[in-house]
């Protein structure tokens, strides 16, 4: 029988020994890699964690010792290790594992958000509860990544940690030397360092471990450790802050990093290990791939590591070639990026023009507020970056972009539905949000020709800062208007054009499907895309004015997106035609792929022009009209 079919708890994994630990790893990543290759998923991250995960859980008492996981990505063996090895083959499915930590999976699991750099505020926060309950039979454990450790919470979590030095925290540094492409910047710069200077200190703990039977030996050693030491390294910015620092730990090394967790419990405040991985460590395709080491694969053939499928035109591809061509006209536009240089199509501009791109590791805050820096000193930044992870920089587009009217031109990929990556990965929350923000014009082409066009208008944009947005994954055919009224693009009219119906963005195909349902129901339709949607087109008031209703479908949040921005105008302008607003509800959506996701928020054409049709039968204009609604059995 495998080993790994009989570890359904960490527990089971105590009395193995160092010969049954290497082959579970062994087991361990030909479970990954088969699973993983199935179902797409995190796998280069997580083959990097094997055997960190198992000194973590042979060490540590799990579930009451709370071993919390920076972005989450990685924690696929602390799952297999607590008794979920058999649901793999649901991963990120609808229904399935999530790809991250979840609490109603298990009570092993603590932190579900997969925003990145949040781990030792929960840690800080954990310990300091739970000494001030007076609670001490459980260690609090942090594994925060080399690319997470390069975000701002990070280290204000770290300064309050180094200062309470009579509270026991583990901060295990799981430092592959990568984000999705290496780490950037002083820490990492920083985190080389100590992998070079500090290598002795793994040469002379395997010294100690070896020799500790024979303690003159092992004595005459130590003093020679703290000679070389000092000499060789003087102490890094951890201990610097007031942090013990153990390492670098060769962190596929069960044995080693166990002990190096023993002391560290041991020390009895805040420590931090040091642990040096590798990303797709043993597997071929995964540590020589040079884009990010397979930081997150599609389903794949798992002899090669090749896409089973190939992938077609995505948006981000298109706005990656539009910004390349757009900066060979223009100098002064300029590139930024939050570690995410390749997803976020900012690669071709990098190559193109090296000097011209800013890689401010996993720092969107940094990212805004320097792209403002980069306005100010005459440049046109184009910050690109998922659409949720936007949201941790509302103050600083807010208040140092758009209060100093900055020309900073903000791309949010991934912006809507994603579904694969859960609750907290769905851009669903950027126009509710930025909607706010006074002088941000927003855009939301449909297509790749819009998005080119919407691209080069936000760019040319010079008195304040713009917005383009637009979704995960491949972008249709060009959607082609049919006329244009007062700047909104007319995508079809049909019959007594009853009902304005107003597609934002890529929904502008779901929008033309709804129309063609409305009008099988004997319901004319008139379906505009109005490419900025804010500030909102005075000409849609206009088109709203006597007709039925109002209908918009938005791919992000129904309460505060565009429905709200445009009943809003209605309501100022005293035009008094109902909005029948389609968007995402308010609540944190499982996991399952964007289809799935978009049909269980209602975002059918069948369910969307179902609602139209059984509000329009109870609403005051309809009834009032001299067409009663004839409503057929069902709307197809
Ligand atoms: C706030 C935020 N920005 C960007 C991301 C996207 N992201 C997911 S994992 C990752 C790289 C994380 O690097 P590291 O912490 O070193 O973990 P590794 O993948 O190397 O194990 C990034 C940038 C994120 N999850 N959160
Ligand atoms: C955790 C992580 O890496 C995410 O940022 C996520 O995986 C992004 O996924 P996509 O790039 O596939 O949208
Ligand atoms: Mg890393």
């Amino acid at each position: 029988m495998a080993l790994l079919d009989t570890i359904d708890d960490p527990s089971d994994l105590a009395d193995l020994s160092a010969e049954q630990l290497r082959s579970l790893a062994a087991e361990i990543r030909r479970f990954l890699i088969d699973r993983v290759a199935r179902t797409g998923g995190h796998l280069g991250p997580n083959l990097g964690t094997v055997e960190l995960t198992l000194a973590l859980h042979r060490v540590f008492s799990s579930p009451r010792d709370r071993i919390l996981w920076d972005t989450g990505h990685q924690a696929y063996v602390h799952k297999m290790l607590t008794g979920r090895r058999d649901r793999f083959a649901g991963m990120r499915q609808k229904g399935g594992l999530s790809g991250y930590p979840s609490q109603a999976e298990s009570p092993h699991d603590v932190i579900e958000n997969s925003h990145a750099s949040t781990v030792l505020s929960y840690a800080d926060g954990l310990a300091k509860g739970y000494q001030l309950r007076g609670v001490e039979d459980r260690a609090v454990v942090a594994v925060i990544g080399d690319g997470a450790l390069t975000g701002g919470m990070a280290w204000e979590a770290l300064n309050n940690i180094a200062a309470a030095q009579d509270r026991p925290l583990v901060i295990v540094v799981n430092d592959n030397g990568r984000s999705y492409a290496p780490t950037v910047g002083g820490i990492a710069d920083h985190l080389a360092t100590l992998r070079t200077t500090r290598g002795y200190e793994r040469f002379l703990d395997w010294v100690k471990r070896v020799l500790a039977p024979a303690p003159l030996v092992y004595g005459t050693l130590h003093g020679i450790k703290k000679g070389v030491k000092d000499l060789v390294a003087p102490q890094g910015m951890f201990e610097d802050l007031g942090l013990k620092y153990l390492g670098p730990v060769d962190g596929h090394d069960v044995e080693a990093v166990e002990h190096a967790l023993r002391r560290a419990v041991a020390f009895g405040g805040p420590v931090l290990v040091h642990c040096l991985t590798r990303k797709g460590n043993g597997y071929a395709p995964a540590e020589n791939d040079e884009a990010d080491q397979f930081h997150a694969v599609r389903v794949i053939d798992p002899a090669t590591g090749r896409p089973v499928k190939p992938s077609g035109r995505s948006w981000t591809s298109v706005f990656g070639a539009e910004l390349v061509d757009i900066a060979g006209e223009r100098d002064d536009v300029v590139g930024v990026t939050a570690a995410m240089l390749e997803p976020t199509g900012l690669a071709a501009f990098a190559k193109a023009f090296p000097e011209r791109v800013f890689d401010v590791g996993i720092a969107e805050q940094h990212a805004v507020t320097s792209a403002a820096g980069l306005a100010l000193a005459g440049t046109h930044p184009v910050v690109a970056v998922y659409s949720t992870f936007l949201n941790r920089a509302f103050d600083q587009v807010l208040m140092d972009v758009a209060l100093h009217k900055c020309a900073v031109t903000f791309v949010l990929d991934r912006a809507g539905i994603t579904g694969d990556d859960g609750a907290s990965h769905n851009g669903m929350w950027d126009l509710a949000l930025f909607g706010l923000v006074p002088g941000l014009r927003i855009a939301a082409p449909r297509d790749a020709a819009t998005l080119r066009a919407r691209l080069r208008e936000a760019v040319e944009v010079d008195d304040g800062p713009t917005l383009v947005r637009f979704p995960k994954g491949e972008v249709g055919a060009d959607i082609t208007a049919i006329e244009q009224r007062g700047g909104l693009d007319v995508l079809r009219r049909e019959g007594a054009e009853d009902v304005l119906i107003v597609a934002v963005g890529s929904f502008a195909g779901l929008a033309m499907d709804v129309a063609d349902r409305l009008v099988l129901q004997g319901i004319g339709a008139l379906v505009v895309d109005p490419g900025w949607i804010k500030p909102v087109n005075p000409a849609l008031i206009e088109l709203a004015e006597g007709r039925r209703a109002v209908v918009t479908i938005e791919d992000g949040l129904r309460h505060g997106g565009f429905s709200s921005w445009l009943a809003q105008a209605l309501r100022d302008a005293g035009v008094a035609t109902p909005v029948f607003d389609f968007g995402v509800p308010q609540r944190f959506l499982d996991h399952g792929t964007r289809a799935e996701v978009l049909a269980a928020c209602g975002l059918t054409a069948q369910e969307t022009a179902r609602t139209i049709i059984e509000r329009m039968s109870t609403s005051d204009t309809w009834l009032d009209g001299d067409r009663p609604l004839v409503m057929k059995e069902t709307v197809q």
